[in-house]
């Protein structure tokens, strides 16, 4: 920013100032605007801006000093609206896509002290303020500017000093509170015992500390504490500002009061501006905030302290005794009060506030509409940081495994209970012709089957992106450090899955011999099995809802067995699925190289022989002149039955490449999908 620029923005504020000292009755306060201006840099240009640890550094130690002021100018936000592109070309509607406005022009601040709740109807743009102000929505447009004691934040600054905290509590099941809380500390690489101890405690949690959050399977925390302890991880980067989106919906009102006391003790104690949005308040909760923003379909109409909000009511005379004021304000906006001092109660409202001082400071100060571009939240530190935040993401998510009989235990089970069922059922397979189709759809299950069982760990893994998604939108990591720390506990584990299967299975079968070629199923195995995660995962990401990624990963396994050549030969299929899926599915190279590596080198007895002939068989592969020459006309080789089938070509390293080429591949679209998915 430009000295002048910034000199205009003082002078800009100078009258908000002066009216908000008046309010605020603090004396001092204009000595430390004079002392703050100018002292963080800020650019203008977002694709330059200046190394964020320097700007953590000023920013924070500008607000230790003084109590903080947050303004947010002239909010807009649209998004582009019309028809998706798939509506359009089925209904041939070609008109251009039109915007539609979502906030307009909306200005709010915080109080000197205290908490601002944000109320509305639903629809009316709460949750959409509450992501704008955090700097956390991407949209076709942004409007108006943010503001912490006079100084213009840019997004970068903003992800140093505010926490969202959304409506959904995602946290894994199997940790306790207290480790929720810890790994959320080296998550933002500031852990600290002492500084834990004292979270815990502020928020209420010390009676939950070590108990687990729960699942599925089994009962945890309470609502409240769950409440509590989502906003206890969104403290841990020691935000200045705290966005709250509904803090709490879908608890009682008793908890409701408790969990709301517990953010405002908080946010007095450490200095902290609170938004928070919220459906209807209770007249217990209306108490605990300092002042009131009221949204009608996404223009602030009312802004005020609750005693004047509570006047505006008695004014118009729609309080009677018992009333919650809270109550009228949203009657007034939902329509349920039709009219208000002889006009629409929205209008009413609109000019009671533009006519107090209040409204006057805030709406009368104009700026151009300048764009806010949501930049990339997450702060860029160190690379010993990012190392870091792999390593705890690691330890998270082991510990995660390691306790998530879902995750794991039952996964791990599977493999060994479909290992056993295979070894009693194919049990000592007989070397002999008629028992080649039995071989081949062994290496069949073990790739097809196993891989389709990869569908178990869909849950886990929706369960670990929702909370990267909220990590990710509070700047604490982004989608490589997760990815590679998925990455690695993935492999083990899998590793683990394919060792148990292949022990149990190889030689009861009676598979062929020898460690080489044990090793060999192993490792082949183990790749398929890592790419067929992997997939999942991919559309887990993609869709991350339970059902519908599950009818997915079924539908897309149930394809690449389709055309992986064991039900129909790869080249008797129809040429355009040979040539394109079968050479793309990774399961064909699987089920060739366990199939090769247990064939070739076996010579099979054929047990039917031609009527009258005792030397003369009719074998279900055909042989090569070479076996017929070697073994004579009742024997076929593993060699022949390869040669047949058409598995040629490629060596042991090339499908090892071509294996291992398709799971980094995959793991790349992963990435993709986490990085360009999720509310950003
Ligand atoms: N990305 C988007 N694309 C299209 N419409 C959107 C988008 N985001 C929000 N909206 C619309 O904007 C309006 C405000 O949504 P928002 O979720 O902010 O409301 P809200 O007041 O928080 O509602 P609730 O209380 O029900 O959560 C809604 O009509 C919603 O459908």
């Amino acid at each position: 920013m430009s000295p002048l620029q910034s000199k205009s923005i003082v002078e800009d504020f100078k009258f908000s100032h002066d009216v908000d000292l008046k309010l605020a009755g603090h004396s001092s306060a204009r000595a430390e605007i004079a002392s703050n201006t100018g002292t963080i840099e800020t650019s203008d240009d977002h694709s330059h801006a200046s190394p964020v640890k320097a700007v953590d550094i000023d920013i924070r130690s500008e607000f230790e000093r003084a109590s903080m002021r947050v303004v947010y100018r002239h909010l807009t936000y649209e998004v582009k609206g019309g028809k998706p592109w798939w509506k359009k070309v089925a209904t041939f509607d070609w008109k251009k896509s039109t915007t539609k406005r979502i906030l307009d022009d909306v200005s709010i601040r915080a109080p000197a002290k205290g908490m601002t709740a944000i109320l509305g109807p639903s629809g009316s743009g709460k949750s959409t303020l509450l992501e704008v102000m955090s700097f956390r929505r991407n949209g076709y447009q942004h409007g108006g500017k943010c503001y912490v004691n006079e100084q213009e934040v840019q997004p970068y600054q903003m992800a140093v000093l505010g926490a969202l905290v959304e409506q959904d509590d995602d946290h894994f099941g199997v940790l306790t509170v207290r480790e929720t809380i810890a790994f959320a500390m080296k998550l933002a690489g500031r852990y600290e015992v002492s500084q834990l101890d004292r979270i815990i405690e502020e928020m209420g949690l010390s009676s939950c500390q070590n108990v687990r959050i729960g699942n599925a399977i089994q009962k945890g925390i309470s609502g409240g504490q769950k409440r509590r302890l989502t906003v206890a991880t969104a403290l841990v980067t020691s935000p200045k500002i705290l966005f709250l989106d509904e803090p709490t919906s879908g608890l009682d009102s008793f908890t409701s009061k408790r969990v709301i006391a517990c953010i405002r003790d908080y946010a007095y104690k450490h200095d902290i501006a609170v938004f928070a949005s919220l459906h209807q308040p209770s007249v217990a909760l209306w108490e605990h905030f300092e002042e009131i923003a009221v949204l009608d379909k996404g223009r602030l109409v009312f802004l005020g302290t609750m005693i004047d909000a509570e006047n505006f009511c008695r004014d118009n005379m729609l309080l009677r005794k018992y009333d919650n004021p809270a109550d009228k304000l949203i009657e007034m906006v939902s329509g349920i009060i039709p009219i208000v001092n002889n006009k629409a109660p929205a209008v009413a409202m609109r000019e009671h506030y533009e006519l107090s001082l209040l409204g006057k400071e805030m709406e009368t100060v104009r700026y151009g509409s300048a764009t806010l571009h949501t930049g990339d939240l997450v702060k860029r530190r160190g690379i010993s940081h990012q190392f870091n935040v792999i390593a705890v993401l690691f330890d998270r998510l082991l510990t995660n495994y390691s306790r998530n009989l879902l995750a794991f235990g039952i996964r791990m089970g599977m493999f060994l209970g479909m290992g056993a069922m295979l070894a009693l059922i194919w049990i000592n397979l007989a070397r002999v012709d008629d028992r080649i189709n039995d071989r081949l759809s062994i290496h069949f299950f073990s790739v097809a089957f196993l891989s389709f069982m990869s569908v178990a760990g869909i849950p886990s893994f929706i369960e670990e992106r929702s909370v990267y998604v909220r990590e990710r939108r509070n700047g604490l990591y982004g989608p490589l450090p997760f990815l590679l720390a998925n990455t690695f506990v993935l492999i083990p584990f899998v590793f683990g899955c394919a060792l148990i299967f292949s022990i149990i299975i190889y030689w009861s079968i009676g598979l062929h011999p020898g460690a080489g070629h044990f090793f060999r199923f192993l490792s082949f195995l183990f790749l398929a099995l890592l790419v067929a995660e992997t997939q999942s995962s991919l559309i887990a990401a993609i869709v991350p809802i339970f059902v519908a990624a599950l009818a997915l990963t079924a539908f897309v396994n149930g394809f690449w067995m389709c055309v992986q050549g064991f039900f129909i030969r790869g080249r008797s299929l129809p040429r355009f699925w040979y040539y394109s899926f079968h050479f793309m599915d990774y399961q064909t190279y699987a089920f060739e190289i366990l199939a090769k590596n247990d064939l070739v080198g076996v010579v099979f007895k054929c047990r039917n022989f031609f009527p009258g002939s005792t030397t003369d068989c009719n074998c279900v592969y055909p042989a090569s002149q070479e076996t017929i020459d070697m073994y004579g006309k009742c024997a076929v080789t593993g060699q022949d039955v390869i040669d047949y089938l058409g598995f040629g070509g490629i060596s042991v390293t090339g499908y090892a490449f071509i294996l291992l080429g398709i799971f980094v591949l995959y793991r790349f679209f992963l990435y993709i999908a986490l990085r360009y998915t999720g509310k950003l």
